[in-house]
């Protein structure tokens, strides 16, 4: 539709430019962002800028099914209405009067004048003057039935209509075989006297043809890519998830929905599972007041926390980088967590998340609706686990089966009837002459073909280097140098043993939001009207000014990391007068933990499997602190000891008082008793 509009449109230049931009491509993130654009394909009209620079961005349709023709009615409605910024190329649209009519040869220099009489619902007129906007010595009004005295005096009878006038005064009625846009068109161009003006478009080398084609990756077909996998995570959780402006309400439950299924099934590095242990817990709890509480306990994990954030396509390499790619991994991803659910008691666990991820946040609005399509026929009557995994094998085949021989479809990567012979002989058999599947045999090869062990961790960036590239990420955030421990024992302890006294009496004087907000990002402050929102909630430009809220998991990562890693600062500052333990995480020394045993995570361990005795010993205190401040009331460790040395010193001169003075009481009362005698 785009490519017809374009080629359509194609003699409207300068005055309508169509420009394609490839929003599912990362680079653009910034400026579909900028342009509002939450699924594709959709156009916008943007007017040629003037004076102010402001946009002035209105959408004409969305919807590749919506007609070449109404497109371009909907663009010359939306050029009309920009009076503010008309396009400085654009020929007069609006309807002639009689007066300009008869003075039109006094004040223009041209040959023809050609005048559509038409209804004024009409488009024609508009459009045969864009037609010929770039051809000299002809010009074209519109005019309309209801412009009386030029009906008359030109004698028309039926619109539309169309009529040449010279110079010399002479008219004629266009000769045309069907009164319409491209005869009209056709005809004029041909008239004697009418050129091509020069008009030629700008073309940077950027926009032609040229297409990279880097060396493919070398991929075997009967294994599953974590670079692909990763991929996917990063694509749908940093790009598609952040187009969506306002992400409330259904959005907002199918965000939540697919995180806790990824944090729930998905089989990634411990980081990676970390970083969606920890947004699950979030985002379930974010709208809950006490939501934030729960926070803390999650940075003690001492499991770095990390996305990585590089587009690798290996599995789901297009031959072209415009086929498969992020796609074809978000198919991976689902057939692989139906799988790794098997033992989920809900059957529709998978589905339905899958469902709702496609429908608020898939960008290409057409798969999404031909897949809503199918889910609304039959997914509701998945029984079990077993049919979920198959619903999604087939109705994955039934897509494939639309799109072979589609344009969207990579020449070096036809789609077939999924696993294809050579790949499970076993799968296929035939009954009666016709093709047929192995039900068992095909589940066997899904479980197999899907499984953790089946993940090829090839092409991805290695453990050590990430964590070393995020830990000199958060030791630049936190100040301090990749290499350099944020402690070290013996000389610069002693050294900075009294800045730390200092640093502690400050801390300790905070009021308990601030300490908890320094960690958290936000919180609500007493006297401040506004509710600040937790830092993993960003606002972008536009949605800034609706505060709507965009989750923004690169600074959740980053924060959720940084945070830790000054948490353990101070935990560290706390700890080193007692014991030298030194802190690796941000320090680049040698980790304290041993992530790198696998693939497999304990199943049901949660957050807590990851954690070490002396992390929740040190969890304890933490979570004892803000009791402590609590009930220190801003005072000091040093002010409390104060007051309870003197509490005690007090007391010990009032019993020693008292002692005193009832010694004297008791010998005053003796002293007259001995004479008595
Ligand atoms: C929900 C959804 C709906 C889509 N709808 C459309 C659409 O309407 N129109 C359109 O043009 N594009 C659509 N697409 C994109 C399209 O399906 C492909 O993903 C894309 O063309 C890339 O194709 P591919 O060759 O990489 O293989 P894909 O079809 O993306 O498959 C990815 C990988 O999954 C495996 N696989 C293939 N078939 C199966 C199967 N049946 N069961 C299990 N695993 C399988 C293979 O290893 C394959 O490499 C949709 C994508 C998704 C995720």
């Amino acid at each position: 539709t785009w490519r017809a509009l374009a080629a359509d449109l194609r003699e409207w230049r300068p005055a309508v430019m169509i420009a394609a931009l490839d929003c599912a491509d990362e680079a653009n993130q910034q400026v579909c962002m900028d342009f509002g654009i939450t699924g594709f394909p959709t156009l916008k009209v943007r007017p040629a800028p003037q004076g102010s620079g402001t946009l002035g961005l209105f959408e004409v349709a969305g919807g590749g099914d919506t007609a070449v023709r109404d497109l371009r009615h909907s663009i010359i409605t939306n050029l009309e209405q920009s009076h503010d910024a008309w396009p400085p190329a654009c020929p007069p649209l609006e309807p002639a009067s009689t007066d300009e009519v008869r003075s039109f040869f006094q004040r223009n220099n041209v040959k023809y004048l050609t005048l559509i009489f038409e209804e004024s619902n009409s488009f024609v007129g508009r459009e045969v003057t864009l037609d010929m906007l770039q051809y000299e010595n002809i010009a074209v009004r519109r005019v309309l039935s209801s412009e009386e005295e030029l009906v008359r005096k030109f004698g028309v009878t039926s619109f539309p209509s169309a009529y040449l006038l010279l110079s010399n005064g002479s008219f004629s009625r266009l000769p045309v075989h069907m009164e319409a846009r491209s005869f009209y068109t056709y005809y004029l161009r041909m008239l004697p006297g009418v050129t091509r003006g020069s008009y030629k478009l700008n073309v940077t080398s950027s926009a032609s043809n040229l297409t990279t084609t880097a060396l493919l990756k070398h991929a075997d077909r009967s294994k599953v890519y974590m670079a692909d996998l990763e991929s996917a995570l990063h694509y749908s959780l940093r790009v598609e998830v952040t187009r969506t402006r306002v992400l409330s309400g259904a959005a907002l439950s199918a965000l939540k929905c697919y995180v806790a299924l990824l944090a729930k099934y998905f089989p990634g590095r411990p980081f990676v599972q970390t970083y969606l242990q920890g947004l699950d817990s979030w985002l379930r709890n974010w709208t809950e007041p006490d939501c934030l509480t729960l926070f803390p306990s999650l940075l003690q994990a001492s499991h770095p926390a990390m996305l990585p954030t590089n587009v690798t396509w290996v599995g789901c390499q297009g031959s072209e980088p415009h086929f498969r790619g992020y796609p074809c991994s978000l198919w991976t991803l689902f057939h692989l967590l139906t799988l790794q659910a098997f033992q989920s008691e809900l059957p529709l666990e998978v589905l339905s998340t899958m469902r709702c991820y496609v429908r608020n946040f898939f960008g290409c609005q057409e798969c999404a609706q031909h897949f809503e399509a199918m889910a609304a026929e039959s997914m509701d009557k998945v029984q079990g686990r077993q049919e979920a995994v198959f619903w999604l094998w087939s109705h994955h085949n039934e897509v494939n089966a639309r799109l072979a021989g589609s344009d969207t479809e990579d020449p070096k990567f036809p789609k077939l009837q999924w696993p294809p012979p050579d790949m499970c002989p076993l799968c296929h058999k035939e009954e009666s002459g016709l093709h047929a599947w192995d039900e068992p045999a095909v589940l066997r090869f899904l479980e197999a073909h899907f499984s953790p062990g089946n993940i090829d961790p090839g092409y991805t960036e290695p453990d050590t280097e990430l964590l070393a590239r995020e830990r000199a990420t958060v030791a630049a955030n936190v100040g301090l140098s990749a290499n350099q421990p944020i402690e070290r024992d013996g000389e610069r302890e002693r050294d900075k043993e009294d800045k730390d006294k200092e640093e502690e009496g400050k801390e300790e004087e905070k009021p308990p939001e601030e300490g908890v907000e320094g960690e958290m990002g936000a919180r609500e402050r007493p006297g401040s009207s506004e509710l600040r929102r937790p830092s993993i909630v960003r606002l972008s430009g536009r949605a800034r000014e609706a505060q709507d809220d965009i989750v923004d998991l690169d600074s959740f990562s980053e924060q959720h990391f940084k945070s830790k890693a000054l948490r353990a600062a101070g935990r560290r500052r706390r700890l080193s007068k007692r014991d030298t333990l030194p802190l690796h995480v941000a320090a680049g020394g040698p980790r304290d933990f041993d992530y790198a045993v696998g693939w497999e995570r304990p199943r049901h361990g949660g957050l807590g499997a990851w954690r070490r005795p002396e992390e929740a010993a040190v969890g304890e205190g933490l979570r004892r602190s803000p009791w402590f401040r609590v009930l220190g009331l801003g005072f000091s460790r040093v002010d409390v000891s104060l007051c309870i040395v003197l509490y005690f010193l007090s007391s010990m001169c009032l019993l020693g008082m008292y002692t005193f003075f009832r010694l004297r009481m008791r010998s005053r009362k003796g002293r007259p008793g001995f004479p008595t005698a």
